[in-house]
């Protein structure tokens, strides 16, 4: 039988490293002196201190090499949210989340486990304020994608067991945007650019949370650094959020006026964009074997954009002392920085 080896605190795993978020993780954890090994599908960078294991966590022989004398792992690697490939989702989600466990369960003694989860696994298309972790699971929840992340949260949530020693917790997150992000900023200029962004959904007035990148960061690190058998964090979804909900129309007006563009002044009642959404969505489904279009305005995105929904997050300041390091003012100014190449040339 192998002997195995006690592995070095400082040494982690990023699964999903060369993504959006888990770049700015890593980039914050090198920064904290640890060393990182980084294992995803693609290597999107080269930094010093970070070796690379490029695979898919559906594979366990390759994430167990890359587990080697790892102690802390962050698990922040999913399919695009804007996919509709449902069998991808369920493979990576699911099955690869269930390989991911058993692969910290086989590497090491003493395994942390921190997986990003999502604050949409309780969003079913209705109005959420201040929501609590308390809130139940959707029952129907409004994507794929949302589907996958609330069955991944489950597992991972449920793997936790301090006599193995291997503790887990789970980060929900929500509207993540920073320098570098590939959906918010570039989906909201595209559609700028193709005339798109005229109209407002609903009244405007509805509450939401985006969250600059490094906070969601900085939870994830206070969790891992947290995550001990004694805290009371083991096993359980914390939400992370810049803690300031701003109207959903005022953070995009802002973001496309920082670039340029003129922001949205036209009112469309919800329930008409929503059902129009809901018809293209059934159409792209139907005729996807003779034709592929992806409509801009997906249910899902219609009801991000006209609902409520805003999470507390007394749990994380009571449990791991979270405080957002960057307010939102903050982040959209270094963001809106961050993309000269997006900006309406005049
Ligand atoms: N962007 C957002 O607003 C939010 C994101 N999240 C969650 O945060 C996490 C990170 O998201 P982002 O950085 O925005 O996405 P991203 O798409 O930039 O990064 C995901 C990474 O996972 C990798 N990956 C995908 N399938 C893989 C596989 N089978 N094996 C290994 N690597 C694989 C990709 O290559 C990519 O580098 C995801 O779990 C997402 O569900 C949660 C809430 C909000
Ligand atoms: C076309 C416009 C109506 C909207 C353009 C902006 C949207 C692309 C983004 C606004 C809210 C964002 C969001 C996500 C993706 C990008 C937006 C829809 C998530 C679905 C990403 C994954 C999650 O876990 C939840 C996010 C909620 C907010």
């Amino acid at each position: 039988m192998a002997t195995r080896v006690r592995p070095s605190s400082k040494r982690c795993a990023v699964i999903g490293g060369s993504g959006f978020l888990g770049r700015h993780l890593v980039e914050k954890l090198l920064d904290r002196g640890y060393a990182v090994s980084v294992f995803d599908i693609r290597q999107g960078y080269e930094l010093p201190g970070v070796s690379f294991h490029l695979g898919d966590l559906c594979d366990k022989q390759a994430l167990l090499s890359a587990l080697k004398d790892v102690s802390l792992v962050f698990h922040c690697a999913s399919p695009a949210p804007a996919s509709d490939d449902r069998g991808l989702f369920e493979k990576v989600n699911i099955q690869g989340t269930r390989t991911v466990i058993e692969a910290c369960i086989e590497s090491g003694v003493q395994v942390k486990l921190v997986l990003t989860s999502s604050a949409s696994v309780v969003f079913e298309g209705k109005d959420i304020k201040n929501g609590s972790e308390t809130l139940p699971y959707a029952m129907k929840p409004i994507d794929y994608y949302t589907e996958t992340k609330i069955q991944q949260e489950k597992l991972v949530l449920k793997a936790c067991d301090k006599e193995k020693g291997f503790l887990t917790v789970a980060i929900r997150p929500h509207g993540i945007f920073g320098p570098r992000d590939p959906q918010l900023v570039p989906i909201l200029v595209d559609t700028a650019r193709r005339g798109k962004m005229k109209f407002i959904i609903g009244d405007g007035t509805n509450l939401v949370d985006f969250t600059f990148v490094e906070n969601v960061v900085h939870g994830h690190i206070l969790a891992a650094e947290r995550l001990r058998p004694d805290s009371p964090i083991c096993g359980k979804a914390y939400h992370i959020t810049n803690d300031e909900p701003v109207r959903f129309w005022d953070f995009m007006s802002e973001v496309l006026v920082g670039l340029g563009y003129p922001a949205p002044r036209y009112h469309l009642p919800y329930i008409l964009v929503y059902g129009l959404a809901l018809l293209l969505w059934l159409l792209a489904m139907i005729l996807r074997p003779l034709v592929s279009f992806k409509p801009t305005f997906t249910p899902m995105r219609v009801a991000l954009a006209g609902t409520h929904h805003y999470y507390s997050c007394d749990r994380a300041k009571e449990d791991m002392g979270y405080k957002p390091v960057v307010t939102l003012k903050e982040g959209i100014t270094r963001t809106v920085q961050s993309y000269p190449h997006l900006r309406k040339e005049a």
